[in-house]
């Protein structure tokens, strides 16, 4: 018997992205590139304007034309008018507070995608959870992109891969089938807690190759660092429910090679400038792009301790933020909980199945009770 073909899902005619920062065009152009007719919400009408009428957006894509099918408009109703998906791309810090103004505009069936990589501070919450709570729409109409995406580079039109997650495989399809291009492909999986924590954690993760690069220390101790960071990486985000799979993949690994190795991330660069003698605010008010990961240290480590999970790279960027580690003696590969040699691998069942927090928790409850009570 012939196989039935399934007919190709339709892509959408209308996209809105909000936020005209460097990864909102970027992902704007992306969608453009394939073809779908999309509006850019920018804050700033003048901005808006040179979107429009000379098609750049020179203050975050220097030298990048964008396409023709790519508007732009200061209102927020006009640009998610008839929206079959939303893209949001604006600081996480933010993402609530704008959340409300969006209710008037979404349609019964829009889709809603997060192409942001923080978590909430205050709550701990990842974005696609504070999109569930500040919108009235169900789990299978929201969808979060990561992967290795530096936005230069791809508004370049650098062949890259990306991978759209949602409970709803359906959703990560449509959303997928928008996001995709001649020279950006995207992937797609219904992990999304995986997905979401991989662009999370890898941030924290370039703040301390940041940190190293500026202090002057060399490849060893990066390669340390990148490969103790993707086990800190994989045990908490397992420890929250993540498949460890989705930590090897694209928006774990992938990423974290990309944003530790590239002086265009925000987050490296960010670290570069603790490591090379500048105080936290000097750098806050050096950046004047997101640098995600400098907001996510408090919660992710607040989160850690919960699940009982050991980061200490991302211990040690903390105290270094806080002014209380020199940033000289960044050492966390170093860090050991006892004198007895240890595993590689966290990880003890050999299956990656999150024994690590379990295990974690009891040991370090037990440590505790031995030394008294004082912090092993
Ligand atoms: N730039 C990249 O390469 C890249 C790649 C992947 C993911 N991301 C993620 O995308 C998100 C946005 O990053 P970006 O690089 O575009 O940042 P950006 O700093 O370049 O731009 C941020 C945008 O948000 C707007 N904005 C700032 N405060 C706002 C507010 N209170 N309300 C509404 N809009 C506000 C700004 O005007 C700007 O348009 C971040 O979570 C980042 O981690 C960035
Ligand atoms: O510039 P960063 O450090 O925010 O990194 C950008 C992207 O997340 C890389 O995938």
């Amino acid at each position: 018997m012939a196989k039935a073909v399934k007919a190709p899902v339709a892509r959408p005619r209308r996209i809105a992205v909000l936020g005209a920062g460097s990864w909102g065009t970027t992902f704007a152009k992306i969608l453009a590139d394939g073809g779908s007719d999309v509006v850019l919400w920018a804050r700033r009408p003048e901005l808006a304007r040179e979107i429009n009428e000379v098609k750049r957006n020179s203050d975050y894509l220097e030298g990048i034309n964008l396409p023709r099918n790519l508007r732009a408009t200061p209102r927020l109703g006009e640009a998610m008018r008839d929206a079959e998906q939303v893209f949001v791309s604006i600081p996480s810090q933010t993402l609530r507070s704008n959340l409300e103004a969006m209710i008037p505009f979404l349609g019964p069936e829009t889709i809603v995608v997060s192409l942001m990589k923080g978590v909430e501070k205050g709550t701990g919450l990842r974005m696609s959870e504070v999109i569930a709570q500040g919108l009235p729409i169900e789990q299978e109409r929201i969808a979060v992109a990561s992967g290795p995406n530096l936005a230069l580079e791809i508004a370049r039109e650098q062949p890259t891969a990306a991978v759209v997650s949602s409970a709803s495989l359906e959703t990560a399809q449509a959303v997928a089938i928008s996001a995709t291009n001649r020279y950006f492909r995207s992937f797609v999986n219904t992990d999304v807690i995986g997905t979401e924590f991989g662009g999370v954690l890898k941030n924290l993760i370039a703040v301390a190759i940041g940190i190293v690069d500026g202090v002057g220390y060399g490849e060893n101790t990066k390669a340390s660092i990148i490969t103790r960071g993707l086990v800190e990486m994989t045990d908490f985000a397992v420890a929250y429910g993540a498949q460890p799979e989705t930590l090897s993949g694209l928006a774990g690994l992938g990423d974290l090679i990309a944003t530790c190795e590239s002086p265009l991330s925000r987050n490296n660069t960010a670290g570069r400038l603790l490591g090379q003698g500048y105080g936290f605010h000097d750098v806050v008010k050096q950046m004047n792009q997101t640098a995600e990961g400098l907001a996510s240290v408090a919660p992710i480590l607040s989160l850690a301790e919960a699940r009982g999970v050991d980061m200490p790279i991302v211990r040690q960027v903390s105290q270094v933020l806080a002014g209380t580690l020199d940033p000289k003696d960044i050492a966390p590969h170093l860090t050991t909980d006892s004198d007895e040699p240890q595993g590689e691998r966290t990880t003890d069942d050999g299956q990656g199945h999150g024994r690590t927090s379990v295990w974690g928790s009891l040991k370090r409850a037990f440590d505790q009770l031995r030394d008294g009570g004082r912090r092993p």
